[in-house]
């Protein structure tokens, strides 16, 4: 659960005064997600998501995600648009955080993953990906090998009490990424957090992309392997189902075909995407704030997943040829 600041009845009246969204009606702090905190904000005119920006957003990348989404629904994707203020401006400051108000997607994300899940994804992805072409912002991507550096040093001194053996595994699978990886593949803007948490679907239609806080620029095939790792494995986190990811990368190339590069790097995009969300995983595991309404999301799910690219030969292993 996240709401890290909470907000009182007089700081949301006068944060209101800024905008044209009418009459406050209620505030419900939101039970889900784990990086900011989210309130459903109810006014005379509709639903809206209040956000105010935490730990592991930086106030200078707010202009790139605010105004990506905005490019982006502009272009014709499903995602939130965020609110302007009197004054034009979609961002300020609400109990000492950067906040912002954004609109309202209907739909609910899928907590149970099937096929047909990862086609309307795949699709929507490749749409995404080509919209994102002619955003004018830069933003490079601060959880890519760089981060993972960071991250392995800090918390490698204690991973072993998350699961006996796990220090050796991250920082082997470092090394081995360090060495091996792509630098000549098609960049572009990426979400890069598009887990099923933030897909919306209404019915069997997808209706929608949110958070886009870590969106980025970076290898758009990454973006793949992330989606390869957050939607096409079973619950057990060690099986894979190649059906599933056939359909995701039918489905994406039908709009986007793929080079020959960029399938033969998916295994090694699959293992960095998986030790990606491993260790932010446990840096936040082993460094929970007490009392924080929020529930950390386990780093053992990442290892198995990466231990089964580890093992993988080439991009048949992900249902293609
Ligand atoms: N625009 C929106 N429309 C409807 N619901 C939303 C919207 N944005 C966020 N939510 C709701 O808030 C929840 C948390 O939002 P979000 O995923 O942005 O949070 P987060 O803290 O960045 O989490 P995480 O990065 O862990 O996914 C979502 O699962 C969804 O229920
Ligand atoms: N989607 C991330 C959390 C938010 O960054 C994870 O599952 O680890």
């Amino acid at each position: 659960m996240a709401v890290y600041t909470e907000v009182s009845d007089e700081e949301l009246q006068a944060f209101l005064r800024e905008y044209e969204i009418g009459e406050m009606l209620s505030l419900k702090g939101i039970a889900e997600g784990v990086e900011n905190s989210n309130y459903v904000l109810h006014t005379a005119s509709g639903y809206y998501i209040l956000t105010l920006y935490e730990k592991r957003v930086d106030p200078a990348d707010l202009p790139f995600f605010l105004g990506l989404m905005e490019h982006l629904a502009e272009a014709g994707i499903s995602c939130p648009v965020p609110i302007k203020g009197r004054d034009g401006s979609a961002l300020r400051e609400l109990c000492g955080r950067p906040a912002a108000i954004i609109s309202f997607l209907d739909g609910l994300w899928p907590k149970r993953i099937h096929p047909w899940h990862c086609q309307r994804l795949g699709a929507a992805l490749a749409e995404l990906h080509l919209a994102g072409e002619s955003f004018q912002i830069r933003r490079d991507n601060a959880l890519s090998l760089d981060g993972w550096r960071g991250l392995v040093d800090t918390c490698e001194g204690r991973a072993d009490e998350i699961e006996p053996g796990l220090a050796g595994l991250i920082r082997q699978e470092l090394n081995f990424l360090e060495a091996n990886w792509p630098s000549d593949l098609p960049e572009g803007v990426i979400h890069a957090d598009l887990f099923p948490d933030n897909v919306f679907f209404v019915g069997e239609r997808l209706s929608g992309v949110i958070d886009f806080y870590f969106a980025c620029n970076d290898f758009l095939a990454y973006e793949i392997a992330v989606c390869l790792n957050a939607w096409c494995f079973e619950s057990d986190a060690s099986t894979f189902n190649a059906t599933k990811a056939r359909m995701l990368l039918q489905s994406y190339q039908s709009v986007r075909p793929l080079s020959e590069a960029e399938l033969a790097a998916l295994p090694i995009l699959a293992r960095g995407s998986a030790l990606r969300f491993l260790l932010t995983r446990l840096y936040d595991i082993l460094n929970h704030p007490p009392g924080a309404y929020v529930t950390p999301k386990d780093p053992r799910e990442y290892c198995r997943k990466l231990r089964f690219h580890q093992l993988v030969k080439g991009p048949g292993a992900y249902g293609l040829g």
